[in-house]
């Protein structure tokens, strides 16, 4: 803890209790605990330092990355931490790297697809590090579109193997994680042949290189792809290049559990959704939604506490300047970020139980939920990786200047995160895929159809067509009914538009195409009212401690009518409010805000970081921001020699040629 906390003051005026709150951000008591545990157990070991990431060359980068995985894990058999302390184990090494993708799709894939008899096969060995698996689904030719994979898998009965083959420059496996060095092994999306017929995309487990010696196996090129955008960030993996040229594997490494081929070459599909070899990635998209709160309450805690340290202009008779989060500007541009951190927090817990819950339906082989869980996953996805990506930079902006330097943290928490807006689906492709459920769903309302789960508001379309807001006054717009209606209207009014001008284009698809920048605005107003809605239903629970419940229903009335003020134009041109009613809520915004204010520190305080994790000398806990700023320039390569290299070549004789000009004249 600090000596020292240039933010005590700011401390002292929330109005709620900082430690209960903390309890409402992670979910529970032992959840804080676990969470403490691990980040401390990182930030107190030497080789998870990550001070000096962005100064490393791409090599020592990815050596590091090797070294702290390596480490991680000793630790993890060690300490014998449990699955969820491990995970937030490697949260808190916040480094990109192959095991990401080895826990995070590899295992899943193996354990979603693979028969009992194979995850019996591979997962102990996963689960021990005896192999290092990756998930090389995209190609250099395809990746939204997975039907349009090129790969092959053919089978050969004589020998009873499949031939794994890339007949195309464009099918080189292209992006996967871990691939391009580290992994051993990869679950492979390939066209399935037997018989002479093409059926399509299904997963394979290949080995790519040898457990000896780490080469390529016989058949197989492969490498990284090269540098990404930013230093450090995502230069810690290991994206990778594949081609295969007639690799042999056995029969027995298609993943089986949702189709077969026989020893003879029959091609068997059980009888489930072929959209559940996609399950992974429905996973993964869950995981990115939690991920996205992190990654966007760290932005906003480095931004808050900067701007509560940081002092501009208004000095009365040589008093103390501003603190530049007391001017309104600040307030508006930061708070709602501060909201929406809590918002994607809340939404998260809510997508993963959503997640579970059909998870153990497919099990009992009741599908119906399926549509549910991947319009939620792909739409909560793109939104929230794409407004944290945004927020991110908005932060940076924030804190003016300082902002731009490396020791901000921020300018690689943006490089690090902003490719969630297109790795685990392009987020306009993910949106486009809610677009299409929420045709289907009014398509349906005529035949009298009710929508279930979050599409279930659709169902009182009589009534949201035509119903007008009561709000009459700002304080109106604190009623979460209010709230509720206005945006379930919006949304409603939307789809119904887009699916109306859909209807009098030559065909269904046509007017699809024709639509989708409209579609894309409904899908992203149908989003938001989820976000919404699972807010105020959190709010609506019982929250102990001291102001909690006060400060978070505060903070849901700054997301939802910050949204409201910001997509005004939706609200207007479908009627649901007026322009009067836009004008109370932009009202009622401002006097939140004001509330919000003496607490914005200690709201960022409870999400419970380490300055470790957080790696802002912006962001520290105690303030103490300038000595912090200088000492840290000081560590740059560039100021190891006080006469920079290339000054005896380049300056010196420019300068000396420039003097000798002078003295001629
Ligand atoms: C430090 C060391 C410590 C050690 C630590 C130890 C830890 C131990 C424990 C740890 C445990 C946990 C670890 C977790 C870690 C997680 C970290 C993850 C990190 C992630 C990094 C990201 C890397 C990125 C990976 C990738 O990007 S993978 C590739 C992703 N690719 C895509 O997303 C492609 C996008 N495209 C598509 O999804 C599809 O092509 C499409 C949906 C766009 C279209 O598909 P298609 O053409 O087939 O379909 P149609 O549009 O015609 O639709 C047909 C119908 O199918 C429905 N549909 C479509 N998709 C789905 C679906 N997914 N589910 C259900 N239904 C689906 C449509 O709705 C249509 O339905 P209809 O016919 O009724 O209309
Ligand atoms: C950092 C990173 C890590 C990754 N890791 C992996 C991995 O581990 N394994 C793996 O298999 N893949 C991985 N990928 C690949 C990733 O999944 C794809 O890049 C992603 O799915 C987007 O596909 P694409 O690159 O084909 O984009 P494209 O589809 O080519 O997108 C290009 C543009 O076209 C637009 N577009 C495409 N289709 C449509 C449409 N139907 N309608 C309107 N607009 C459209 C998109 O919105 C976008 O603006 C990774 C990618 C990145 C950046």
């Amino acid at each position: 803890m600090a000596e020292v906390d240039h933010l005590a003051a700011e401390r002292a005026t929330a109005r709620f209790d900082v430690e209960e709150m903390k309890v409402a951000w992670a979910g529970s008591r032992h959840a804080v605990h676990v969470a403490d545990r691990m980040a401390r157990l990182v930030a107190s070991d030497p080789v998870f330092r990550k001070d000096n990431r962005t100064m490393l060359s791409r090599k020592e980068l990815f050596k590091d990355t090797l070294r702290k995985a390596a480490h991680a894990w000793k630790r993890i058999v060690e300490l014998r931490l449990t699955e969820e302390e491990a995970d937030l184990l490697r949260q808190y090494v916040d480094q990109p790297g192959y095991v990401d993708l080895h826990w995070g799709m590899f295992v899943p894939a193996i354990k979603g697809q693979g028969t009992e008899e194979q995850q019996h096969k591979w997962l102990p060995l996963a689960y021990k590090f005896q192999i290092i698996g990756c998930y090389a689904q995209t190609e250099l030719g395809h990746g939204s579109n997975v039907q349009g994979l090129e790969t092959t898998a053919t089978f050969d009965p004589k020998t009873d193997e499949f031939v794994i083959h890339s007949p195309t420059l464009t099918s080189s496996k292209w992006w996967p994680g871990g691939l391009g060095k580290a992994s051993t092994h990869a679950v492979v999306y390939a066209r399935l042949i037997t018989e002479g017929k093409d059926y399509g995309i299904h997963g394979f487990i290949v080995q790519l290189r040898s457990l000896e010696d780490h080469s390529p196996l016989p058949g197989v090129t492969l490498g990284d792809i090269g540098g990404k955008f930013g230093s450090g960030a995502y230069n810690s993996m290991d994206n990778g290049v594949l081609r295969f040229d007639h690799v042999r594997i056995p029969r027995d490494q298609m993943l089986m559990r949702l189709s077969q081929v026989t020893r003879e070459g029959k091609y068997v599909h059980s009888n489930v959704p072929k959209q559940l070899l996609y399950g992974t990635m429905v996973y993964v998209r869950q995981s990115i939604v939690a991920d996205a709160s992190k990654a966007l309450s760290r932005a906003v805690c480095i931004a808050v506490r900067y701007s509560a340290v940081r002092k501009q202009f208004g000095s009365q008779d040589g008093g103390p300047e501003t603190q530049v989060l007391n001017y309104k500007t600040q307030q508006s541009r930061l708070f709602p970020l501060l909201a929406s951190a809590y918002a994607f927090r809340f939404v998260g817990d809510w997508l993963n139980w959503l997640y579970t819950d059909v998870t153990q339906k497919l099990e009992a082989k009741d599908f119906s939920t399926l549509q549910e869980a991947h319009a939620c996953t792909a739409g909560l996805k793109a939104v929230t990786t794409s407004v944290t990506a945004d927020a991110i930079e908005e932060c940076r902006k924030l804190c003016g200047g300082h902002g731009y330097l490396n020791s901000s943290g921020l300018p690689e928490l943006f490089a690090v995160y902003v490719p969630a807006c297109t790795y685990e689906g392009d987020n306009v492709v993910l949106l486009l895929q809610v677009a299409r459920i929420l045709m289907k769903t009014v398509s349906q309302l005529a035949s009298g159809k009710q929508p279930v789960g979050t599409m279930a508001y659709m169902g009182k379309v009589q009534y949201l067509m035509q119903c007008k807001s009561a709000v009459s006054s700002a304080e109106d717009w604190l009623n979460p009914d209010a709230i509720q209606e206005a945006f379930e209207a919006r949304a409603l009014r939307m789809a119904v538009n887009c699916a109306q001008n859909i209807s009098q284009a030559a065909s269904q698809e046509e007017g699809f195409y024709e639509r989708s920048p409209d579609l894309l605005e409904a899908a992203v107003a149908h989003i938001q009212l989820i976000i919404v809605t699972k807010f105020i239903e959190k709010v609506h629970q019982e929250i102990p401690g001291h102001g909690v419940k006060e400060q978070l229903q505060a903070l849901c009335n700054v997301y939802a009518l910050y949204i409201l003020h910001k997509h005004l134009g939706d609200f207007l041109a479908t009627g649901c409010i007026t322009p009067r009613q836009g004008a109370l809520a932009n009202e009622q915004l401002g006097k939140l805000y004001a509330q919000v204010r003496p607490n914005a520190v200690a709201l960022v305080d409870a999400f419970n970081y380490t300055d470790h994790y957080l790696g802002s000398v912006l962001g520290r806990y105690d303030g103490d921001v300038y000595p912090a700023l200088y000492e840290e320039a000081w560590k740059d390569p560039l100021n190891e020699t006080v006469v920079p290299e290339g000054y005896h070549e380049y300056l010196r004789p420019l300068i000396k040629q420039q003097q000798l000009k002078l003295s001629r004249l």
